[in-house]
């Protein structure tokens, strides 16, 4: 806890300087002060000298203007308060002054304060005033305001179905974590089907969208565009030496909900809470991140809650040069750190996985993670019908949704029909991909992306134009499986899901956008419209459903079933990269760890229960396979992997090998350790 007493004494004038609306004129600015970021203080204590870069930073609403011209802050509406020029005695820098709640002061830090107590990248970019802080505080206080929001009826999420319930549980857990992350994860892991839903998607999607307003205690660290240049000092402002993971978003698509700006920090935050609960990475090393590039999401930058930057999204080569700094920055703090990519909208999804993916340990869990999840419950599918995984070839997909995540999708299933000895042309036959403009043929503009293109129907395909609506297209094509990653909400109708099932025994039917409310059908309508004979998998959880006196279970195909097991055999074996080859090994474990009688009736996706046994088995393939292929670097692992090999070969001998044992025995387990009081410059 930092020490603190208070004094006026001639000693501190220099930091007297520094308070805002101090009338003494400061010449310059203190520390590492950049174009960005000038000093509040530095400009004479007027905060409309503040320079352009502050006004957004500055409400000028908390700001009165005293009787000789000068600027200060209204602590007391009309008393002139002569106390705040007497400071608090801060002996700590960094998360440990966020933390003490007799110096915290949250999003009210100024930028000059920052800088002095190493604050930069621990907050939002957003500075308030403590009037806009009180504002809030009472309108809580009063009006319960985001809990009156969690019951708003036109909330879209409310109106879908999210209950109040599921809100206030989120934000019970979140106390607990912010208070003890060894009991919270403790919980979070022992309960992990009851509670995935409200730390994850779709609670998850509810928090982000509101992240601001319920802003606390500070998570993670903040990266803006208001950065540039500093991102490498400001990420030595994260406390820890050691970082093994860190999941990343610039708020630009999160879930099917768009563009949200910094309250895409959220999402993060959800996914990590995931990589300690489901894969047992140490809640201390990993570390959640937003890049702040703006939004263009006009709502929230008319929301005066809001925290992040008020500007349009920087775009082309500017927003590039910041997500490159941002990726030098993590690499120059933590070289070994794996980066998970997250909601990042489809324009810079690919091109910023394959700007890294060649030369740091990273990938895209909407391109990657979600393929790997989908192919993992088709080959599930085919078994639950008693047909090999080479059967794929002979499936036809009819596709909505041709963003990262539908034409990741799109292009792993294609993957692995070539992999069962389909051509690149007959794998790409067997699609049929739509965009809300409807069915891509060749006919389409030259503003597809080359890679969709390889997936167009050819011009003058039968009947089917460029632009056919789903229900027309698979009307035509019959085909035996329907992917949602439109984002798109209930698109499929009644008639669609039964001229899917008149075409085929057992229609396999994954409406995958999230949250809940996105996805393309509910699992009461599919059970209702495909008489019972579908197997239903979408990527938020719905109840299972019924149809004449029989349950049909409502699979969750959703990437949580990879991300944490290809992450954690990645930083185990310390592989340098992640390759295909080892996103096709978590597939096809997760794929081997249904249970036959879960796949007798229908259940293609192993229980949450037991996550972390999953990810034992999604972490072991991936080590074994990142071995195989030369990318795996740390010696304990290679030896363990080899030591597997030895005992059980080439095939991997089924779910308790040595190599699981190894996996199981590195992950964190939540218990109360005995502390051990350790002085400052002692095992530093
Ligand atoms: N289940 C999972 O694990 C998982 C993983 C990643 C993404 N997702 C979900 O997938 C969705 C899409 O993600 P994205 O990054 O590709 O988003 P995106 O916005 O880039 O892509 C959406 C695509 O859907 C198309 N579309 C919109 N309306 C449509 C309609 N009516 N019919 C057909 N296509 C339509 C758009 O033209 C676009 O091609 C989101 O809802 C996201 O939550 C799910
Ligand atoms: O976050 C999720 O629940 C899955 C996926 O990453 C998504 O973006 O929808
Ligand atoms: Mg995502």
């Amino acid at each position: 806890m930092a020490m603190i007493r208070r004094s006026s004494s001639a000693k501190w004038q220099p930091f007297l300087q520094l308070l805002p609306g101090n009338p003494r004129p400061v010449p310059t600015c203190l520390s590492r002060s950049t174009a960005g970021a000038r000093c509040i203080a530095g400009s004479a204590g007027s905060p409309t000298a503040a320079g352009a870069d502050d006004d957004q930073a500055l409400d000028l609403k908390g700001v009165e203007t005293t009787s000789n011209g000068e600027h200060r802050w209204k602590y007391y509406r009309g008393i002139p308060d002569r106390r705040q020029e007497l400071p608090t005695y801060v002996r700590d820098l960094g998360k440990s002054v966020l933390a003490d709640p007799l110096v915290n002061k949250g999003t009210a830090f100024l930028w000059s304060e920052r800088e002095r107590f190493h604050l930069r990248g621990l907050l939002p970019a957003r500075m308030v005033t403590m009037e806009e802080q009180t504002e809030k505080v009472l309108g809580e206080f009063r009006e319960g305001a985001w809990d009156k929001a969690a019951r708003d009826p036109n909330d879209e999420m409310v109106s879908a179905g999210l209950t109040p319930d599921n809100i206030r549980k989120w934000e019970y857990l979140k106390g607990i974590q912010a208070q003890n992350e060894t009991l919270f994860f403790r919980v979070l892991m022992d309960n992990f089907a009851e509670m995935a839903s409200v730390v994850y998607t779709p609670t998850v999607g509810w928090a982000c969208l509101n992240y601001s307003r319920m802003f606390r205690v500070a998570r993670g660290m903040y990266f803006s565009s208001r950065d540039r240049g500093h991102m490498t000092s400001i990420a030595y402002n994260w406390p820890s030496h050691e970082v093994d993971a860190i999941v990343v978003t610039d708020g630009s698509r999160i879930l099917g909900l768009g563009d949200l700006g910094m309250n895409g920090m959220g999402i993060s935050i959800g996914k990590l809470d995931l990589y300690v609960a489901a894969a047992g990475f140490h809640p201390a090393r990993v570390l959640p991140c937003v890049i702040d590039v703006g939004t263009n999401n006009e709502k929230l930058r008319k929301d005066k809650s809001y925290l992040g930057l008020n500007q349009a999204r920087l775009e082309g080569d500017e927003y590039l040069q910041i997500v490159d700094e941002f990726v030098a920055a993590i690499k120059a703090r933590w070289p070994k750190a794996l980066i998970q990519f997250e909601d990042f909208r489809t324009e810079y999804a690919s091109k910023l996985l394959e700007r890294y993916r060649y030369d740091h340990l990273c990938f895209n869990d909407d391109i990657q993670g979600t393929a790997a999840t989908a192919l993992a419950g088709i080959y599930a599918g085919l078994s639950a019908m008693d047909r090999p995984y080479s059967d794929i070839r002979d499936l036809r997909f009819v596709v909505c949704g041709a963003g990262s995540a539908g034409m990741g999708v799109v292009h792993w299933l294609s993957k692995a029909m070539e992999k069962h000895g389909a051509t690149p042309e007959e794998a790409a036959g067997n699609f049929w991909v739509l965009d809300a403009d409807g069915l891509i043929t060749e006919g389409r503009n030259a503003s597809i992306e080359k890679a969709t293109r390889r997936f167009a129907r050819p011009a003058g395909d039968g009947t089917l134009e460029d632009g056919a609506d789903v229900e027309t297209v698979v009307k035509k094509v019959r085909p035996e499986v329907l992917l949602g990653l439109s984002g798109a909400g209930r698109i499929w109708s009644p008639q669609t899901i039964e001229a899917l099932a008149e075409g085929t025994e057992r229609p396999l039917i994954f409406p995958m956008s999230n949250p809940s409310h996105k996805s393309e059908c509910s699992a009461e309508d599919a059970a209702k419209y495909a008489q019972g004979r579908g197997i239903f998998a979408s990527g938020s959880p719905f109840e299972d459903a019924s149809f004449e006196g029989k349950v049909l279970p409502s699979n969750q195909s959703n990437n949580l079933y990879v991300f944490p097991g290809l992450a954690l055999g990645a930083k185990l074996c310390q592989a340098t990269v992640v390759t295909d080859g080892m996103i096709m090994a978590a597939s096809e474990a997760l794929a081997g760890s249904n249970k036959a009688e879960d796949l007798a009736v229908g259940r293609i996706y192993p229980g949450l229960s037991d996550v972390r046994s999953i990810s034992v088995s999604v972490a072991a393939a991936v080590m074994r396979q990142a071995h195989s292929e030369g990318v795996a670097t740390h010696e304990k692992a290679i030896a363990a992997i080899e030591r597997d090999l030895r005992s059980f070969g080439d095939d991997d001998g089924g779910p308790q090998t040595a190599l699981d044992h190894f996996v199981a025995n590195e992950m964190y387990f939540p218990v109360y350790t005995p502390l051990a009081y350790v002085p400052r410059g002692v095992l530093e």
